[in-house]
């Protein structure tokens, strides 16, 4: 079956001031699709979002729900939209029911209507039994649920969750997932920002690596993973390396080693049968006179593609 696109975003740019944040941005969501927007901290990924919804006037590009713009057509497309913010914006001061019921209706639901949905909406995120409670009283992974509750009431087309994972318990990390899941099978589109590699690739089916406001690439977490490089990654956390040697010693691994980075206080090597050519990085530790104090074979992540894009990590 042919993918239908529903979000399409072509060359969005924001500057603030001198500085342009997010820089001619352009990719496409499809329906039933699950597409994260993965960067480190100020990549431009909520200033992005943010035009999305028209919370944010974009200075270039154009942005369509459905091939419905949404500079033209913003109270249409408004509706297709649901919004978590990265922020908790909940009523403490009302219970979970009255405050769903209430954003419901706020969007133009029955009373009645507005009641199903809140009754399903707090099901569906495991909040049933809190129904009666105040928000304010709830624990922190529990109100984050109830925020994206609050932006699913008016059931839109395209749900957009800004860092929908950060600051939640195990638990809720582990239903929230679902959940997610369960929209994209409901053929729901879901936008995610995330600036945590194994979020986006355990939840994403497409990726957009962002860095300095610029899409860098875009394809599936595991195309990401193969493009970075062959085979696995050695990884070996040194003792303090001397100053002025870490390119020296960079050099002075053989070119079997097709990646040789040092991100984070850890040498990264990759390499196709990477086990096998252990030796010669004992060995060439040994000639720096250089300690190590762990060593992993592990497979390659989204962030050894950010770092094979950018030579730097998702954190630095
Ligand atoms: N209102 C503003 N005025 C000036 N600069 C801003 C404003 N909002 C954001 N920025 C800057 O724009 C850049 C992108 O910020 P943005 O919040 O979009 O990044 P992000 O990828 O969402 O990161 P984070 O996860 O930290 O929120 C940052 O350098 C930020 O400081």
């Amino acid at each position: 079956m042919e993918k239908e696109i529903f979000l399409s975003v072509d060359g969005l740019s924001k500057s603030y001031g001198s500085t342009r944040v997010v820089d001619q941005v352009s990719f496409s969501v499809f329906r039933g699709e699950v597409f994260g927007l993965l960067g480190p901290n100020g990549a431009g990924k909520t200033t992005t979002i943010s035009m999305l919804c028209g919370l944010l006037k974009a200075d270039a590009g154009n942005v369509a729900y459905g091939g419905i713009s949404i500079s033209a057509h913003y109270r249409q497309v408004k509706g297709m939209i649901g919004l978590c913010p990265q922020d908790i914006v909940i009523w403490e001061k009302l219970t979970c029911s009255e405050q769903l019921k209430f954003a419901g209706m706020s969007y133009g639901l029955a009373p009645k209507e507005a009641g199903k949905r809140a009754g399903y909406l707090l099901e569906a995120l495991g909040l049933t039994d809190k129904k009666n409670k105040l928000a304010g009283t709830l624990s922190g992974g529990m109100q984050r649920r109830l925020n994206i509750a609050l932006a699913l009431v008016h059931d839109p087309d395209l749900i957009i969750l800004d860092e929908p994972q950060a600051g939640l318990d195990p638990q809720s990390r582990v239903l929230v997932r679902d959940f997610i899941r369960q929209l994209a099978a409901q053929q729901k589109s879901v936008l995610l920002t995330t600036h945590d590699m194994d979020e986006a690739d355990r939840l994403s089916n497409r990726v957009a690596i962002i860095d300095h406001g610029k899409i860098l690439q875009i394809d599936t977490p595991e195309r990401l993973k193969e493009k970075s490089g062959k085979g696995d990654i050695l990884q070996v956390r040194l003792s303090g390396i001397p100053a002025g040697q870490t390119d020296k010693l960079l050099e002075a691994f053989p070119p079997v080693f097709t990646e040789k980075k040092l991100v984070d206080g850890l040498l990264l090597l990759g390499a196709s049968h990477v086990i096998e050519h252990i030796p010669t990085v004992n060995q060439t530790l040994k000639a720096f006179r250089i300690q190590m104090e762990d060593m992993t074979i592990r497979k390659r992540t989204l962030e050894d593609a950010f770092i094979s894009m950018t030579g730097r990590g998702l954190r630095e």
